[in-house]
């Protein structure tokens, strides 16, 4: 529009120019040179107008062309966020988009052993768990690496879903996004409220069955369905996350490791876990399988069902040597006497809870093959969702020595049974051999550490 109206103006000079020029010849009898000046004239205003012709027509292309690319942009920013979304690939976040997702990292909902975990709100509204990872050294690094890389590849309903991730190299820190899981961890379901101000709940028998088999499927599937074997070894309660409706999802893959589906075990020159899960061969044999977790699932599924930790300390005194109490003996000896119902979580034990005997026996069954000393004779986590299931025999589990594996450490145990670095790496580990005390529940064998 614009193009035609300069060129119609344009010409309109011209002729008007060129009609004043004849019309000054004929009326004055003007000479030659007169006509020289007027083409020389007439020359440059043509030029100038072609010079505006072909500017305005430049830029009105370029501004179209502009348009046509933004929006060209905008369609395949759209189509990579959805694929991203589809395929399930972690978005890379800005440093200051989680800031402010998080107002500030204010709203603190965990603390574990790599860092602290904020509640989020993303621009879009999804409310997210924003995990911070500290320390820009070599154990920080390797934490957030194993994380994003294990949870990015695997895909299951049971499963904390990975958002994203952000590294802030100004401020040494390293960020997991995670989806937002409303309940929060299991410890908080299962275990009596220890401070005041902490959230909890007590899930009911129904409910505690139903985790058991949603973690069961989780750890089935990193197990035997992945492409390369995922192991946690990270398995206890507060790794276990129940959503609005109680549905368990596994997190926490800070310590996992992959193994080869040709690889019986994988070679380790640390011990990972947290104290009260490890399996006995972390300190006993070379390397390790998925039978970590399956021994850490069966110390879970004990917890579970007696609402209490497998480990509780019953002599904190400086001199003499810790003594534990292991629920699990507590648990054979009851089996034994036909007073299984003794160790099922008090709280449940209201009339009309719904605490099944036959459910509970599988359950016990179920667990004491998992917490088996020698991890062959545990079962796969597949076979534990055929027993869990009802789709396979649950037999008498043969007797186990019940070694404990502790690190022990200088620092104090909580009311929960929980250290405050739980995840200590023990310095020159010795195996310590001793007796049975005077103690019935007290540890079998105890691992210690230099510490
Ligand atoms: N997606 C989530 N939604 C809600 N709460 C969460 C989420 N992720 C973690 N939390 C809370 O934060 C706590 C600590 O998280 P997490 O265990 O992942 O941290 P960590 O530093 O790796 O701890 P750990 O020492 O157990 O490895 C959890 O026990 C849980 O209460």
């Amino acid at each position: 529009m614009e193009d035609k109206r300069a060129i119609l103006i344009s010409i309109s000079i011209i002729l008007l120019l060129l009609t004043s020029i004849v019309i000054a010849r004929l009326s004055l009898k003007l000479s030659k040179t007169f006509y020289l000046i007027c083409g020389a004239a007439v020359a440059a205003i043509l030029s100038v107008a072609a010079i505006f012709v072909i500017r305005t027509r430049y830029h009105s292309r370029r501004r179209q062309l502009e348009h046509q690319l933004s929006f060209q942009g905008r369609e395949l920013r759209i189509d990579y966020s959805f694929l991203r979304k589809v395929a399930g690939v972690p978005t890379k976040f800005r440093h200051r988009e989680l800031e402010e997702a998080t107002d500030g990292f204010r709203a603190v909902i965990g603390r574990g052993g790599s860092g602290s975990v904020y509640k989020g709100i993303l621009s879009d509204g999804t409310a997210v768990a924003v995990k911070r990872i500290d320390g820009g050294d070599e154990r920080g690094e390797k934490a957030f690496k194993a994380e994003v890389a294990a949870i990015a590849s695997v895909q299951h309903v049971n499963l904390a879903r990975l958002l994203g991730y952000c590294i802030a190299s100004r401020e040494g820190a390293r960020f997991i996004v995670y989806e937002f899981v409303f309940n929060g961890s299991l410890d908080n379901w299962i275990f009596p409220k220890i401070r005041a101000n902490q959230r909890s709940g007590c899930l009911s028998w129904n409910l505690r069955c139903r985790v058991a088999l949603d973690v069961a499927k989780a750890l089935s599937y990193l197990h035997q369905d992945c492409r390369s074997c995922v192991l946690h070894l990270d398995v206890k309660p507060e790794n276990i996350l129940l959503d609005g409706d109680h549905r368990a999802l596994v997190s926490d893959f800070g310590l996992s490791k992959l193994k080869g589906r040709d690889e019986s075990r994988v070679e380790m020159t640390t011990i990972r876990g947290t104290r009260g899960y490890l399996a006995p061969e972390w300190l006993l044999e070379n390397g390790i399988s998925e039978k970590c977790d399956v021994y850490s699932y069966g110390m879970v599924l004990m917890e579970m069902i007696g609402g209490r930790r497998c480990i509780t300390v019953l002599d904190k005194g400086h001199h003499s040597k810790k003594k534990f109490q292991f629920f699990p003996r507590i648990v054979v000896e009851k089996l034994k006497e036909g007073k299984l119902m003794e160790i099922v979580d008090d709280r449940l034990l209201v009339e009309g809870s719904g605490v099944d005997e036959r459910e509970l026996r599988r359950m016990v069954g179920v667990a004491l093959w998992c917490i088996q000393e020698k991890p062959r004779t545990r079962p796969t986590m597949a076979e534990v969702v055929e027993m869990l299931e009802g789709r396979r025999l649950v037999q008498e589990a043969p007797h186990t020595q019940m070694l404990v594996v502790d690190l022990l450490s200088d620092d104090e145990d909580d009311d929960d049974g929980r250290t405050d670095n739980h995840r200590r790496q023990p310095r020159g580990a010795t195996v310590d051999h001793g007796n049975p005390s005077s103690s019935d529940y007290s540890m079998a064998f105890s691992v210690m550490s230099g510490r």
